[in-house]
């Protein structure tokens, strides 16, 4: 089974922005694929799309969107039972959406909201046995000495480890990531892709994750699906991503996706720990 199937998928915006246009793909479960593409080809509203987050163009009839055996949109309609469909879909944003006040632990045990009863979820009644899976959680990432701090207190780096504890505590099978290291440095942007990469391979978790620079698509994804003005220009290995074709497909544009420093990108994947 697909972990995430998309046919026919097109979106125009309010004042007439075509962001997507006819895209249709495959993801098998297993896979870690980045998605790059320049500022504004339509990487976020993709994810937005796959995630529930936003409906469809309601005149693009056949389009739909399944994400692990359950229907998220179809025909530009939201799935009457996406809360059940989100359960297996965990979100990281480029700006970690932790909750800053509340300690490290509560927001990485907040993935557990999705499944558990509403009033026991709102009074923030945790079992210990719950606790202890976050904390797992937080151990596996890196950061389980910061499960006390207030999110606030993290580095970013940290934080969105923090936010990869979550979805592993929500026990997602799909993993969408949109620009997870574009706020962070080289050293903790290797860290993320790397525990990333660990939970994708250790797991099974099938991970798609937009990125600008398509070093990181090539050291971590074996796949790449590159997109320009809504639609898909390349679907296939990273490794045939060279400068000179990003070139042929963006022209300009391509100066974005690449690094001024490529040469010294290193050549060992950081894991969580290092
Ligand atoms: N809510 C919105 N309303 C109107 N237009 C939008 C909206 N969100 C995105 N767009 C437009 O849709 C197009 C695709 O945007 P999107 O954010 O998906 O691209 P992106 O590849 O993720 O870009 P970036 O790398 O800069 O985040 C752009 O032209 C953008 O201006």
């Amino acid at each position: 089974m697909s972990a995430i199937g998309i046919s026919g998928l097109s979106k125009t915006y309010r004042g007439g922005t075509r962001a997507l246009d006819r895209v249709s793909l495959t993801v098998e479960a297993g896979e870690m694929v980045a998605l790059i593409g320049a500022s504004g080809s339509g990487k976020s509203t993709l994810i937005r799309h796959i995630s529930g987050l936003v409906p469809a163009d309601k005149n693009s009839g056949s389009c739909k969107i399944v994400v692990d055996g359950a229907i998220v949109q179809e025909g530009g309609r939201i799935s009457r039972n996406i809360a059940t469909a989100r359960t297996d879909i965990g979100v990281i944003f480029q700006q970690f959406n932790l909750v800053p006040r509340l300690s490290v632990l509560n927001n990485v045990l907040a993935g557990l909201l999705g499944r558990m009863p509403v009033l026991r979820g709102v009074l923030g009644l945790f079992r210990k046995e719950e606790s202890q899976l976050a904390m797992q959680a937080l151990d596996r990432v890196g950061i389980a000495h910061t499960a006390r701090q207030r999110a606030s207190t993290l580095s970013g780096g940290q934080q969105q480890r923090a936010a990869i504890a979550r979805t592993l505590v929500q026990g997602a099978r799909v993993i969408l990531a949109d620009e997870p290291i574009a706020s962070l440095d080289p050293a903790s942007a290797k860290r993320v892709m790397g525990i990333l990469s660990q939970i994708n391979k250790e797991d099974g978790i099938t991970v798609l994750v937009s990125l600008h620079q398509v070093e990181y698509a090539r050291r971590y994804c074996k796949r790449t699906i590159a997109m320009r003005d809504g639609q898909v220009v390349f679907d296939g290995p990273s490794r045939e991503l060279t400068t000179q074709f990003l070139r042929d497909i963006y022209g300009e544009a391509s100066e974005e996706l690449v690094l001024p420093d490529a040469d010294d990108f290193g050549t060992e994947p950081m894991t969580a720990t290092a």
